[in-house]
């Protein structure tokens, strides 16, 4: 079996037992799949340095090894911050309206993939199979090509991919996308977002579809299929299993009194609808005084990419609105949202997950969405809770039997409160029976070996033809 060797912008070393807060999905689900592969995790340390030195800290955790870099200022400003948060993020989800363009992100953007390139290639063997991950890095490929390398290249996109109509509003947009030519094979968390690349691929580039679904463009010919991420499914029931989470669970459910638990679990991230979420809440909250006092909701949501503006005004917005909503419908003994900036251990998340009967999901856009999954794998058999989930989530296409809605209709978020407070036990169980196959049956590892096994099928190069005249 070859090594892999996964590349990231996040590297997490992982912590065993529970995994530590507030990582997000790709961190949680790469650690994962290491394991298995005891492979190589390559990315960015989350430190800056004064000057970029290409120094390698080399770290050793529970059966993986982890390669990060520092970098400069000026690096995560552009890179980071800039191109990839500001200019990639809100475009492909969809919010042109909050994309930036500015020369210096794309610069910034080159310059540290090429540095990325530049500081792997020397640990990369020849026969090593290496998955480059998400928006960070979609030039990367080209830049490890540029250097030698022959080896597989597989890339991951765990968010979505835009419709043409909306891509084509970026600068240079040709260019982003021809990079992604250099990888033999590239993976969407859904079919939607395959189709949308598929199409922009043929439009714009003038490739050729053949019936398998592989792509030729020029002379370049690229695998490209959809795999859906899960959650480490076995993990996570060992963490929902742990004193940790029963403490957890105890700690909610004696707080709760007897109230019903609303909970949302997610970064402090405009994809996420958290505003558009409290204000379903907030309307369910209007359209029924008679179930006051009855339940309340708890919105975990720790913040994240903070030196962005766009993050920091969607805390100041959530911070009015929970206020104004307890403002309104509080009382001396029961206040309506619990708003936690937070992030908690995925052990105690399970526990959180249990105690509460309603989760409340609703992204406006999101690549998959493994909080969804989760709240599904920890629930009691006997007498789960009930999923709403947004129809424009990646697991929205898996999770068939949750009850979808649509996350900017507050009457739709409101609706769907109400029928799940009232949903008889048996369709409860009959919902999650069906969810819970998925999600134990579509967890991390068949992601992981679908698309390894995918890569591993793809054609090896043949070493290029010397130069004419040599
Ligand atoms: O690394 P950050 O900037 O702190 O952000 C956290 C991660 O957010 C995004 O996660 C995505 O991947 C998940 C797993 O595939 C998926 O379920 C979710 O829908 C996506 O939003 C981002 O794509 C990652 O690169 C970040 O690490
Ligand atoms: O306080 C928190 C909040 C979230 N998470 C984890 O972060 C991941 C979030 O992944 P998801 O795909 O839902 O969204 P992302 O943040 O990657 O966009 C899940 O595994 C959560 O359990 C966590 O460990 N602690």
């Amino acid at each position: 079996m070859s090594r892999l060797v996964v590349i990231s912008n996040r590297v997490s070393a992982p912590t065993g037992e529970g995994g530590a807060g507030a990582q997000g999905g790709l961190a949680v689900a790469l650690g994962a799949a290491l394991r298995e592969y005891r492979g190589l995790w390559f990315g960015w340390s989350g430190h800056r340095t004064d000057e970029f030195t290409g120094h390698i800290e080399l770290q050793r955790a529970h059966g993986v090894t982890t390669a990060t870099i520092d970098l400069e200022d000026q690096d995560v400003d552009e890179y980071y911050n800039g191109y990839a948060n500001r200019t990639l993020w809100p475009l492909f989800h969809y919010r042109i309206d909050l994309a930036e363009y500015d020369r210096s992100f794309d610069s910034g953007y080159q310059r540290v993939n090429e540095r990325f390139a530049e500081t792997v290639t020397p640990l990369i063997d020849q026969d090593d199979l290496v998955w480059v991950h998400d928006y960070h890095l979609i030039p990367l490929g080209a830049e490890l090509r540029a250097r030698g390398l022959k080896n597989r290249i597989g890339f991951f996109l765990h968010i979505p991919w835009p419709p043409g109509r909306l891509l084509v509003s970026l600068p240079d947009h040709q260019k982003l996308v021809r990079s992604l030519l250099a990888y033999d094979l590239i993976g969407f968390q859904t079919r939607e977002w395959l189709e949308a690349f598929r199409d922009y691929v043929v439009r714009e580039l003038g490739g050729n579809l053949d019936a398998d679904g592989t792509l030729h463009v020029g002379d370049r010919t690229v695998h490209v299929a959809a795999y859906p991420i899960g959650i480490d499914y076995d993990d996570f029931m060992e963490a929902s299993r742990s004193p940790l989470a029963h403490q957890a669970c105890n700690r909610l459910r004696e707080s709760a009194a007897d109230r019903k638990v609303i909970i949302g679990v997610d970064r402090l991230d405009y994809s996420k609808g958290l505003q558009e979420r409290f204000t379903g809440y907030q309307r369910f909250l209007e359209n029924n005084p008679d179930r006051h006092g009855e339940l309340f909701m708890l919105q975990i949501a720790p913040p994240t990419r903070e030196e962005v503006s766009t993050y920091e005004e969607i805390r100041d917005n959530l911070d009015g609105l929970s206020g104004r909503i307890n403002g309104a419908f509080a009382e001396i003994d029961w206040v309506p949202v619990r708003y936690v900036n937070q992030g908690y251990d995925r052990a105690s998340l399970a526990g959180f997950y249990r105690a509460a009967q309603i989760a409340l999901i609703t992204p406006l856009r999101d690549g998959m969405n493994l909080v969804a999954k989760e709240y599904v794998a920890a629930q009691d058999p006997d007498d789960p809770g009930v999923l709403i989930l947004s129809r424009f989530a990646g697991a929205a296409l898996q999770l068939k039997d949750a009850l979808l809605v649509n996350p900017y209709s507050a009457d739709e978020v409101s609706d769907a409160i109400k029928t799940a407070l009232e949903m008889p036990r048996e369709e409860r169980i009959r919902r999650w029976r069906s969810m819970m196959e998925s999600v134990r049956d579509e967890d991390v590892v068949k992601w992981r070996h679908d698309f390894v096994a995918a890569l591993e099928g793809a054609r090896i190069r043949e070493p290029e033809p010397p130069p004419e005249g040599k």
